[in-house]
């Protein structure tokens, strides 16, 4: 574990949900015991936000898993940041690999989003990560680089940024990179970081892995010296593993 500040755990519960099973699942969260050094944070459905966050405990922050590029307005089916922050959200996820490879979202367009977003004071889980092709043919560097570049070319600082590295083929497939793999790559944007940025900001930045991750194997990636927190998906949905994995993050 690296970085100076405390840990992250995002729980990214994607389009997932109904009012019975998050209801259910906040209570599990509730009930759970959280190590103290650990920020958690979770991410409803819009349609949720409102539940969870009269619901959950003050232990846990909300964050949106989208928001639009600038100020509200005639954008059909888009949430702007202003109305998040209406709601208590005090972060968004933006680059997710959905958004990227299903929606079709553009670095730059990612990038413009997080710069607003920061401007008007959330905080960002900026995503990153290579599909397995890119992988494949020796291209993970390069395609991380070219994204952390586009959040770079727009965001006011990085004092309120998680980066997240979630290699697209291990997103909801069973294959978790290797300890090697995930602290390989993570390395790799904390250099990028200390090259393009600041010593300071690359030290103190929180670099996250998400990539099936789930109770069976976060001890081990947890323990990897740039690994300094989790965004997980589908073992976030379940209470009491996403409490264990939040615990392993320490
Ligand atoms: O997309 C993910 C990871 O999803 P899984 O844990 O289901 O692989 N986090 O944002």
């Amino acid at each position: 574990m690296a970085g100076t500040g405390k840990f992250f755990v995002g729980g990214n519960w994607k389009c997932n949900g109904t009012k019975d099973s998050i209801s259910k699942l906040v209570s599990d969260l509730n009930s759970a015991k959280l190590e103290a050094d650990v920020d958690v944070v979770v991410a409803p459905p819009f349609v949720y936000i409102d539940q969870v966050k009269n619901s959950i405990t003050d232990r846990i922050e909300i964050s949106a898993q989208n928001s639009w590029v600038g100020k509200g307005g005639a954008f059909t089916g888009e949430i702007s940041v202003e109305q998040l922050k209406d709601h208590g959200v005090k972060w968004v996820i933006l680059g997710h690999s959905e958004r990227r490879h299903i929606i079709g979202e553009k670095d730059e367009f990612i990038g413009k989003k997080a710069g607003y977003a920061l401007s008007e004071g959330l905080g960002v889980i900026a995503c990153i990560g290579e599909l397995l092709e890119e992988r494949e043919a020796g291209k993970t560097f390069d395609v991380c680089f070219q994204q952390l570049k586009a959040f770079a070319d727009a965001v006011p600082s990085w004092d309120n940024i998680v980066i997240a590295y979630e290699p697209v083929w291990a997103i909801g497939t069973g294959k978790v990179a290797t300890p090697q793999q995930a602290q390989e790559v993570h390395v790799a944007v904390r250099g990028w970081l200390k090259n393009n940025v600041s010593a300071e900001v690359a030290s103190k930045i929180r670099i996250i892995y998400g990539g099936s991750v789930n109770g069976g194997n976060c001890a081990e990636l947890a323990k990897q010296e740039d690994i300094d927190g989790f965004l997980v998906g589908g073992a976030s949905l379940k209470g009491p593993e996403f409490a264990t994995i939040v615990n392993s993050a320490t």
